[in-house]
């Protein structure tokens, strides 16, 4: 069969990306598609597989995500922007809620975050702080600001269920080897966290004003990202939740691939506007029993895009 796709990226997490809504797959066949497809040694690459899936009576459309391991992520933010961007196109709106694994999101297209660069915000939540919806085997209800015992990290964490798992430490200055040892532990599968997790560092950057974060992050199935959309999320909600920012203030958020907007509420709902950049578009033939992929053919390619996202990035 052929596969039409977009190749996207919101901050710099990039993905193909499918109008999956008439396409009837078996399960383990979209596994072998985002393994092939997310393949950083294939024809394509990415950090994960998006898929834009049908709706329902309350939602205009839906969007599955599956990691470059296969596995299937309850959300991704940055990808939800991508997905709720190919949604509008197709559907002619500009702003939807948005049915994933096990919740869902807000879109609404934006005013431009810089010259020529489409942008979404997204609005989820109440988002959790309960040990248990992180997938935490602990005594303890939460984990807010406070060490886990278990991990092999002495440092203090807050637990958010987005709802995919993260924990998210603030730190001085990310030590981007300290993060991978962290992450590489959690992708064990540790009884402590037997489904895993994203781990995120973050420094509190800029001014009571104009508030600031960086943030860097491992994500479950994938390992380090230039950028990871629930990851922002959840160590937005972490810093107003420990008094390191205000609620109700729009942050600028940062990471390796670029810089979203987001705030987060007291009653847990965060909100982000960010990126969602259309590279090219692609078609490729796979063998769903096999996984096998054929030649990739580039249909069209978005050089203004690019140039507008790359500009945004020098002036940031
Ligand atoms: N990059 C994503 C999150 C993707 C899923 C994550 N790796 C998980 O398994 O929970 C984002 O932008 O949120």
């Amino acid at each position: 069969m052929q596969i039409a796709f977009v190749k996207c990226h919101g901050s710099g997490n990039d993905f193909p990306l499918v109008d999956a809504r008439e396409l009837d797959l078996p399960e383990d066949a979209w596994v072998r598609l985002a393994r092939a497809l997310a393949d950083r040694g294939g024809p394509v690459g990415g950090d994960g597989l998006l898929l834009l899936t049908r709706g329902d009576a309350t939602h205009a459309f839906g969007m599955r995500m599956f990691n470059s391991d296969g596995s299937e992520a309850e959300t991704c933010l940055n990808g939800v922007r991508c997905t709720a961007r190919l949604g509008f196109e197709r559907l002619g709106i500009a702003d939807a809620r948005v049915l994933l694994k096990t919740s869902d999101a807000e879109a609404r297209l934006q005013p431009e975050l810089a010259p020529g660069v489409t942008t979404i915000r997204t609005r989820v939540g109440p988002v959790s702080t309960r040990a248990a919806d992180v997938g935490l085997r602990i005594a303890e209800a939460e984990v807010i600001d406070a060490p886990i015992a278990g991990l092999p990290s002495a440092r203090a964490f807050t637990a958010v269920a987005m709802p995919n798992p993260h924990l998210v430490t603030f730190v001085e200055q990310v030590d981007e080897a300290e993060l991978v040892a962290l992450g590489d532990w959690c992708e064990a599968a540790p009884a402590l966290l037997p489904a895993r997790g994203n781990v995120s560092f973050v420094e509190v950057r800029g001014s009571d004003d104009a508030p600031a974060l960086f943030v860097r992050t491992y994500e479950r199935g994938v390992g380090l990202t230039n950028s990871c959309g629930s990851a922002m999320a959840a160590s937005t909600y972490a810093a107003a939740r420990t008094g390191r920012i205000p609620f109700d203030r729009e942050t600028r958020v940062f990471n390796r691939g670029g810089m979203v907007r987001a705030s987060a509420t007291e009653a847990a709902e965060v909100t982000i506007a960010g990126n969602a950049t259309f590279e090219w578009e692609g078609r490729i033939a796979f063998d769903p029993a096999t996984g096998t992929l054929g030649e990739l053919e580039v249909v069209a390619r978005r050089p203004d895009e690019v140039a507008a996202w790359e500009a945004m990035l020098a002036g940031l």
